[in-house]
């Protein structure tokens, strides 16, 4: 809104817009910061390259990730890290996963201090096998309650064109997670909350996964059956596999699990979908890496995850078949039958839980615990 020359500030005057800054302008970072700045905040983007920066910043575009789109007067992009730093009230990171741990090392003095360092990104770090909020822990060394991660189903493209959709704000502080909920809210995009960092981020990082799988079927050219069953079946091995590292079995049922498991699935946008897709069609990995244009964190996160997968006993056969294709040692077709077994130990009850962990109990205790913690955070700010 402008001002009109010459009034003095009337009563209830807006108050002043925070100053935030997205790390990373692909098509999430930029997106982001459009729902930022459509929130009600100044937005600076960092870009690695100039010319994108540029075209940013002059002509409010990123012609490259988002064709089409306008962004708000309120973002504007620099390729010097340390200026898009300066001054922030709130930093978050949208690069690829695999590049975090570089990036951060370079810039860990330039994060104001005290600010809430947020998240948006969806892998899990090779050969240490971290979260990304745990990345950022290490590297920044920096308190938990300032992290926290956002997630949900988040197709970016349909995000920049305003389409309502929704997404979860987790921090250990729930006042973080509330204070970073609030920026990130417009008419279009709807902040919730929760505590539990584990599930909502490990929902974004295996949902890529068991979108790689469906492409694959795609790409195979089954139908609906193979693809219902592949869903339904890969949201119980999220399920064991959060739970076994700790995450609430609700936040699995959320918008970061479920809810972005449904949305990465069933859209050709998904470059996780579009990386199995091809690889259904029979090209293999290193072509299909060749032709991606973006990240598809499932095809970095696969080996990790399975290795976090057997540390903790928890068997993923859709994940151990996606990394199967992706090696070239299982033909895309025979993904099917081997939907929740590989041995021949006959028929098996449809667990939907994993019953070993949870026995019925589990998720009682641990929804009391929810509200236990997020008492005693409450606690902390009064
Ligand atoms: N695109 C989407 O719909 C969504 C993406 N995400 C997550 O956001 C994260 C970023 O993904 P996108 O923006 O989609 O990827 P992208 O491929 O569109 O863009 C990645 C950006 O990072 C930059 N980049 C590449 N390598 C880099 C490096 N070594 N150092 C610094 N910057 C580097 C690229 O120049 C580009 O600007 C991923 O973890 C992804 O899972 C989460 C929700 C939605
Ligand atoms: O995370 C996403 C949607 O929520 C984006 O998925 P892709 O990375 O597969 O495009």
């Amino acid at each position: 809104m402008s001002k009109t020359p010459g009034r003095s500030p009337q009563r209830g005057a807006a108050p002043p817009r925070p100053r935030v800054t997205v790390l990373g302008a692909g098509s999430w970072g930029t997106t982001f910061a459009k729902v930022l700045a459509d929130g009600g905040s100044d937005v600076t983007l960092w870009a690695r390259r100039p010319e994108l920066a540029k075209e940013i910043r002059e002509a409010k575009r990123n012609s490259d990730y988002l064709p089409g789109v306008n962004l708000p007067l309120a973002v504007t992009a620099t390729s010097d890290v340390a200026a898009a730093l300066a001054g922030a009230q709130m930093v978050f990171v949208s690069i690829p996963s695999q590049s975090l741990r570089q990036n951060l090392v370079e810039i860990k003095s330039l994060i104001p201090d005290g600010v809430p360092v947020i998240s948006l990104m969806k892998g899990v770090e090779k050969g240490t096998g971290l979260r990304m909020s745990e990345v950022l822990e290490q590297v920044l060394e920096i308190d938990r309650d300032r992290i926290a991660v956002a997630s949900g189903p988040n197709l970016a493209l349909e995000i920049a064109k305003e389409q309502p959709t929704a997404a979860v704000v987790s921090s250990t502080s729930i006042e973080t997670a509330e204070a970073v909920a609030k920026v990130a809210t417009n008419r279009y995009f709807r902040s919730f909350i929760n505590t539990d960092v584990i599930g909502t981020e490990f929902g974004g990082v295996l949902k890529n996964l068991i979108a790689v799988a469906i492409g694959i079927v795609d790409g195979v050219g089954y139908g609906e059956n193979t693809k219902a069953s592949i869903i339904t079946r890969g949201l119980v091995e999220m399920t064991d596999f959060a739970v076994a590292y700790g995450g609430h079995p609700e936040t699995l049922a959320g918008l970061a699990g479920l809810g972005d498991l449904i949305a990465t699935s069933g859209s050709s946008l998904s470059r996780n979908n579009t990386a199995g897709r091809l690889l259904g069609q029979g090209y293999s990995f290193a072509d299909v890496v060749k032709s991606m244009q973006q990240t598809a964190e499932g095809l970095a996160s696969v080996a990790p995850v399975l290795a976090l997968a057997r540390a903790k006993g928890v068997d993923m056969p859709i994940c151990r078949q996606v990394s199967e294709v992706l090696a070239g040692t299982l033909d895309p077709k025979d993904i099917a039958p081997h939907l929740t077994t590989d041995d021949d130990s006959g028929p098996q009850g449809e667990r939907t839980l994993d019953a070993k962990q949870d026995n019925g109990r589990g998720a009682f205790r641990r929804s009391l615990q929810r509200a236990f913690d997020q008492l005693r955070n409450r606690g902390r700010s009064s």
